[in-house]
């Protein structure tokens, strides 16, 4: 198994790469790139950890050959945000480095599964589809927005509140990536109710949780050891998967739901992608008006991405 990080030397790349060397199957080569010119010393560094996977680091020419027979890429490249900016205020800087870094995807290993980290989530999905698509090598089923962060946050969040065993507990977490979009389903968590405030007060702070780190880091960036954590248990999903195991997980991905072009729900891997999305089920009157009233947003979030591609 060859993983690819681009983005491998910031906030998330090093905490993700250290897990990925830990966690990894035996056998496995970790590549990782970064235009940051200490990337060479990051793989050196984590090289001295005694397992079974190989760590290469690659600097600013080094792409295609990181690239180069790679089974999975994800992509934390990227600029973070600070206090007072939204995840749509980052796509003046990520959006042309995502198309960059996926045009060379689509030249060097098209089949890999393709996870992206860099905000705005639901826009830079929009746009890695669409340079894949310009290039003839597009496949719905192996591009994925990460969001495992959301379900992280929303299992930690309700294990706390409920005085639960957090490894007990599961939720689905729906839409997309920012703000309101982001739609945990608390009333599908089982063994557990919610009056009508908790319910309230948890979308609200798992939809927030974002910013609740970039206030906290006061200007240092936004989360990076969660995301690195949330990545790496991504990324095992997808190793499983390609390994023959069946795997559900969530992720952000080609919808074929009517409600938006893109949306995360659960979707069930095997070792050509997504085999199925799985259909997201009843939901509460609050759930349903909540989804109702991001829609919008997300499209809208969705064609900027389609529009930067197409040069609109
Ligand atoms: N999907 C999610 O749930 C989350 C996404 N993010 C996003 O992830 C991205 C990265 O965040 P951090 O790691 O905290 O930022 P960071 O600034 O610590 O690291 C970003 C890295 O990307 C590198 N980079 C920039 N342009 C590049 C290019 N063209 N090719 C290769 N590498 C390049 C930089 O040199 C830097 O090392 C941000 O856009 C952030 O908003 C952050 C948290 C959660
Ligand atoms: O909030 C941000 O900018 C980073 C992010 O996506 C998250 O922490 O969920």
């Amino acid at each position: 198994m060859k993983v690819a990080v681009l983005g491998a030397a910031g906030g998330i790349g090093q905490a993700l790469s250290l897990l990925l060397k830990t966690q990894l199957p035996a056998g496995s080569d970790l590549a990782l790139f970064d235009i940051a010119p200490v990337t060479p010393g990051v793989a050196v560094d984590l090289s001295h950890i005694p397992t079974a996977v190989t760590v290469k680091g690659y600097g600013q020419d080094g792409l295609t050959d990181a690239l180069q027979g790679a089974d999975i890429v994800l992509i934390p490249a990227g600029v973070p945000r600070k206090p007072g900016m939204d995840r749509s205020d980052l796509f003046n800087m990520n959006a042309g480095i995502i198309r960059n870094l996926v045009e060379h995807i689509a030249d060097t290993c098209p089949k890999a599964f393709v996870g992206i980290i860099t905000n705005p989530v639901n826009t830079t999905v929009a746009i890695a589809a669409e340079v894949l698509k310009q290039k003839g090598v597009y496949d719905k089923n192996r591009l994925f927005g990460v969001t495992t962060l959301d379900v992280i946050r929303a299992e930690t969040f309700i294990a706390e509140l409920k005085g639960l065993n957090v490894a007990d507990v599961k939720v689905p977490v729906i839409g997309g990536h920012s703000g309101t979009t982001i739609l945990p389903l608390l009333s599908q968590v089982e063994g557990v109710s919610f009056s009508q405030d908790e319910v309230e007060s948890l979308t609200h702070r798992i939809q927030n949780a974002g910013t609740e780190v970039v206030e906290a880091k006061a200007g240092g960036g936004s989360a990076t050891l969660s995301m690195g954590y949330a990545a790496a248990r991504f990324c095992m999903s997808l190793v499983k998967a390609k390994q023959g195991e069946e795997v559900v997980d969530y992720a952000y991905v080609e919808s074929t739901g009517g409600e938006a072009d893109y949306f995360a729900q659960a979707v069930r891997l095997g070792t050509e992608g997504v085999v199925e999305i799985l259909p997201y089920g009843a939901l509460s009157a609050f759930e349903t008006q909540s989804k109702n009233d991001m829609l919008e947003g997300l499209k809208k979030d969705i064609k900027m991405g389609v529009d930067f591609v197409h040069g609109e």
